[in-house]
């Protein structure tokens, strides 16, 4: 017979072991909805192709289950209390595993490093209340991310450094305040503009974050111009009512093409959008 307190560990342990698989399956699956989403101004999705010569809908599933055992180690690192260089290590394998998957193609280099910070601090957390996964992710790991080794030949780092803008790094090291200032209020405005169309409420977070990030995939692909071209056109569809105006389908439609035409991609916010997704489905409500 197991004596109580071990037979109560082993229960402790299965709750752990179930909630780590819970863990890397919501953030393959907010990967998943990222992508079938319709229209996002210049991304890839289950449509077409948008601003990409080198990926399609295909590319970016064989990368999200190429990487999603890696959300799982990422998990179980935070739940561990693992510092940052353990899962720089976890993160550079998840990037070994997507080139594979990819052919060399970088699909989801943001969204393993930001929604996988997420995962380790969603893994040291059961039950997180509303805001505590970025708040974690910035007393725990804000200061070694800013301090942590630059890839000077990235496009994002070459953009900060030329354009001066924080990126992927700025924004997780502050705890994700686009994520929980813009994206999550725009899902939620989106969701109560159309109940139950979640397809519309994720292209209003969509276009609220291009408005807002300073992305530097839209820096490296369209200069300060590209940049602000992108910004200022998600900012008016948001202004002028989002996808609460009669026939927001055809103007996000045509933004897309705009966005296409110049050759714009807002990378950085198809990330938090997969990371808005996540946060939504695994913190509790306000
Ligand atoms: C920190 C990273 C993302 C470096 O980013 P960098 O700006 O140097 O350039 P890079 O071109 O590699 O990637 C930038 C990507 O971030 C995304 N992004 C761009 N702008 C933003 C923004 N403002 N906010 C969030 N994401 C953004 C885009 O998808 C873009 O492609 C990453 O490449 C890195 O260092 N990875 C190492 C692995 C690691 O530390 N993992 C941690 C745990 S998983
Ligand atoms: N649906 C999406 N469509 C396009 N990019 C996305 C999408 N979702 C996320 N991204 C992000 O955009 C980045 C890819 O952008 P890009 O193709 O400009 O690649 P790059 O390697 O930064 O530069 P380049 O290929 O131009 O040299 C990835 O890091 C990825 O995280």
């Amino acid at each position: 017979m197991i004596p109580l307190a071990a037979s109560r560990s082993l229960a402790e342990e299965a709750i752990d072991r179930s909630w780590v698989e819970a863990i890397a399956r919501t953030a393959a699956r907010a990967l998943r909805l990222e992508l079938e989403t319709y229209p996002k101004p210049g991304l890839v999705s289950h449509v077409d192709p948008g601003s990409h010569a080198d990926m399609d809908a295909g590319t970016f599933r064989a990368s999200t289950a190429a990487i999603a055992p890696f959300f799982r180690d990422l998990a179980r690192a935070g739940a561990a209390g693992a510092p940052m260089p353990a899962l720089r290590r976890i993160g550079l394998e998840a990037e070994a595993a997507m080139r594979v998957a990819t052919g060399g193609v970088n699909t989801h280099r943001g969204a393993i490093f930001g929604l996988g910070l997420l995962c380790a601090a969603a893994g040291a957390l059961p039950r997180p209340a509303a805001g505590a996964l970025g708040a974690l992710v910035r007393e725990r790991y804000g200061a070694a991310i800013l301090d942590g080794p630059v890839l000077l030949h990235a496009p994002g780092a070459r953009a900060r450094r030329r354009h001066g803008v924080g990126g992927a790094p700025a924004e997780a090291a502050a705890g994700f305040p686009s994520l929980y200032r813009v994206g999550l209020p725009a899902l939620q405005r989106g969701r109560r503009m159309h109940p139950g169309d979640e397809e519309a409420a994720r292209v209003e977070a969509c276009l609220a974050l291009i408005a807002h990030v300073e992305d530097t995939n839209l820096l490296h692909r369209g200069g300060p111009d590209g940049f602000a071209f992108a910004r200022d056109e998600a900012a008016r569809f948001i202004a002028e009512g989002g996808v609460a105006q009669a026939g927001w389908r055809r103007r996000a439609e045509a933004l897309h093409r705009a966005f296409v035409a110049r050759n714009l991609s807002p990378g950085g916010a198809a990330d938090l959008l997969a990371m808005t997704l996540f946060v939504d489905a695994i913190e509790a409500r306000p």
